[in-house]
Formats: C-alpha cells, sequence, structure tokens
C-alpha cells in the first residue's frame, strides 16, 4: 500500500482460499502474517511451507504463520478469509487487536445466517468506522495458488483506497478491478454459491447442458434482482464478481458448491467440505423477501437442501411457473 507507513498485510483465516491470498500479497512484495486458529497446522505450514488443500505452492518467505491474533496488530490491511458464518464471532474476537484504520478486505463470500446482512454489513455493524473492501471473482484458490492467471474484482465505497487494496493482491497471474459498488462484488459471490448448487444439481440429475445455461442465465435475473433492490449498479452484477464467478461456479467440478448439489441428486453423501451455499440460501431468501425480490431458484435450492424436498418435484415446480417475459423483473 504506496500511501501508508507499513506495507504489512495480515491474512485472517488460513484456509485454502486465505492461503492463497497471503501467497498472492507476498508475492506482490508485501510482508504477510497469516493467522490460523489451529498452532499446530499453522507451525506445520510454516515449516513445510507447504498448505494441505493447495498442492504444488511453496508458500512464500515473506509469508509469517501464527495462531496468536497479538501478530496482525501492526497489520495495515486485513483480509478475511473465514468462513461466512464465522466472521462476526472472528472479527469480535480481534477487536482492540487491529489498528482502527486498517481496512477489512471481505474475502468470505456469504449471507449471514442469523441476520441476513452481507458480509460488508457485518463489519459496519460490528466495527462501524473500519474500512470495508470485498475481495471477489471467479477464482477457485487451487488454481490461483499453482500460478494460473485470474481476475477478480476489489470493490471500496473509497474508490482510491479500492485501486491501493487491489495493487496488494495485483501480481503476475492475479488482475484485480477496483469498483466502489460493495454491495454488488458481496451480493455476487453469495448469490453464485446459491445457484452453483443448483446447477451441480441438474448435472448431477441428467438434465443436461441446456438446463444447466437456463439455472446460470435466469439466475443471474435473481441475483439483478435482488441487487438492484439493494442498490447494486448491474454492471457489477454482469461482472467478475458477479456473472464470472456464476459462470465459473456452475461449470466446474472443483466448485465444492457444484459438487454439493451434483451429490445430492445423486443420492450420495456429500464430501463434508465448506459449503458456503447452503448456508446462506435461508438468510438470502429472507433478505430477498425484505426486498421484494423473486428468487424462485434459491426458493428451489433452499426446498431441496433445508426441506428434504425431492428433487424432481421441485423441478416440476418450476418449469410449471406461468410464461412471463424475459426480463430480470419479472
Ligand atoms: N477456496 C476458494 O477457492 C475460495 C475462493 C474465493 C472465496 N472463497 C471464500 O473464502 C471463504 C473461506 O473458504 P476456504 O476455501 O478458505 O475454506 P477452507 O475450508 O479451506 O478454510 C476455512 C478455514 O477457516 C477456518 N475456520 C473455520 N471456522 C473458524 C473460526 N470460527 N475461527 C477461525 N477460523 C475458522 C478453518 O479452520 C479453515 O482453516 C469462504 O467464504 C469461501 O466462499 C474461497
Ligand atoms: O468451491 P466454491 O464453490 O466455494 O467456490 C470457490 C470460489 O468461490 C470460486 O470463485
Amino acid at each position: 500500500m504506496e500511501n501508508r507507513d507499513e506495507r504489512l498485510i495480515g491474512v485472517v483465516g488460513a484456509g485454502a482460499w486465505g492461503a492463497a491470498l497471503a501467497q498472492c500479497a507476498a508475492q506482490a512484495d508485501h510482508p504477510v502474517v497469516l493467522w490460523g486458529r489451529d498452532p499446530a497446522r499453522m507451525a506445520a505450514i510454516a515449516e513445510s511451507r507447504r498448505h494441505p488443500r493447495l498442492e504444488g505452492m511453496r508458500l512464500d518467505r515473506r509469508v509469517e504463520c501464527v495462531a496468536d491474533m497479538a501478530a496482525l496488530a501492526p497489520a495495515a490491511a486485513v483480509v478475511l478469509a473465514v468462513p461466512a458464518q464465522t466472521l462476526r464471532p472472528v472479527l469480535a474476537a480481534l477487536a482492540g487487536v487491529l489498528r482502527p484504520d486498517a481496512p477489512a478486505v471481505i474475502a468470505a463470500k456469504g449471507i449471514e445466517r442469523e441476520s441476513a446482512m452481507t458480509m460488508p454489513e457485518v463489519v459496519s455493524d460490528l466495527d462501524p468506522r473500519r474500512p470495508v473492501a470485498v475481495l471477489s471473482g471467479p477464482t477457485f484458490a487451487g488454481e490461483l495458488a499453482r500460478g494460473l492467471p485470474a481476475a477478480a474484482t476489489l470493490a471500496c465505497r473509497d474508490i482510491a483506497l479500492a485501486e491501493e487494496l487491489a495493487a496488494v493482491f495485483h501480481g503476475v497471474n492475479l488482475r484485480l478491478y477496483a469498483s466502489d459498488d460493495v454491495t454488488g462484488a458481496a451480493l455476487g459471490g453469495a448469490v453464485k454459491n446459491v445457484l452453483a448448487i443448483a446447477a451441480g444439481a441438474v448435472i448431477g440429475a441428467g438434465l443436461g447442458s441446456n438446463a444447466r445455461a437456463g439455472v446460470i442465465a435466469r439466475g443471474l435475473a435473481e441475483m439483478t434482482r435482488l441487487g438492484e433492490a439493494m442498490g447494486a449498479r448491474t454492471d457489477t452484477l454482469a461482472g467478475l464478481s458477479g456473472l464470472g464467478d456464476l459462470v465459473l461456479s456452475c461449470t466446474d467440478s472443483q466448485s465444492r458448491n457444484f459438487s454439493f448439489g451434483h451429490a445430492l441428486a445423486r443420492g450420495e453423501t456429500p464430501d463434508g467440505q465448506l459449503v458456503e451455499g447452503a448456508l446462506t440460501v435461508g438468510p438470502l431468501l429472507a433478505r430477498a423477501a425484505r426486498h421484494g425480490a423473486d428468487m424462485p431458484i434459491a426458493e428451489a435450492v433452499d426446498a431441496v437442501v433445508n426441506q428434504g424436498a425431492p428433487l424432481d418435484r421441485v423441478i416440476a415446480r418450476l418449469l410449471a411457473r406461468p410464461g412471463r417475459r424475459e426480463s430480470t423483473s419479472g
């Protein structure tokens, strides 16, 4: 961060995404403190310079692995890369530790279960004066960690700060686009996870590529309808953090949300990995109801995931919806 005294970046959450982003910042020549809650695991990563979920990545020597939150105190900016439902308690535990002026760069994708808040709303609810940014886009951590190219959005209401933060992670294989649409960037990542479950279910049930393309296009209409009601911009939702991530997650079995939907449709037991869409679909629908936004595909996901409705009946109900003109508003 060129305009600040220090270049130290804190990363909270040492899962696949936290470690991959720590690596990006280090490769852009920033010293990084990577915090994880498990001391033995952090010691093992520090010693081996390997991350169990990022095959082929040798962790940059500029990344310091810690299990003590106090090490995050001097960081000029802090990335929040824990699962969405744990963001509030983790940030609460950091109260009094972080510099008050250190921007929170949210890398988690979801809507909070209890409050139906987006991730930036959760941060502002807890810590109203902290600058908030969102880093989101079509980025599988494993690909990024292997040095493959990717592009994503870095959104902050203060566009100059968005540009400054984008430069922290911008490197040889990650290209970040600055935006001032925090709501749009946060919402796209949360909604795409729900829609990826639907796409996985469609493919798992053998319904074909036409049906999946329908889910992607009408899913984007749902995302846009809610986004507009919440003040997001349509160009954000049609960009990297919206459509870009939606396409990625609906078309590739590297997506845990897609794989979860696929397994459900085939009657298989999901593999137990983090599935943000399954946790977000309930609060997403609560939020949509508050804004008067119709989200039939998200409702179908909720019916299957949370209410045990049979997939074939849910799909039949979706297809039987009355005909309408093609637009995002209906
Ligand atoms: N993996 C990706 O490709 C990717 C890409 C973009 C965004 N994301 C988002 O990043 C977030 C994290 O995903 P991930 O892939 O790193 O998951 P992960 O399962 O690899 O890691 C999650 C980490 O969070 C830690 N954690 C869980 N609960 C915690 C708590 N209460 N306190 C502290 N730490 C806790 C776990 O120990 C684990 O290390 C998710 O919201 C996900 O949607 C992931
Ligand atoms: O594995 P998923 O479905 O959580 O997706 C990971 C990232 O969000 C893709 O951009």
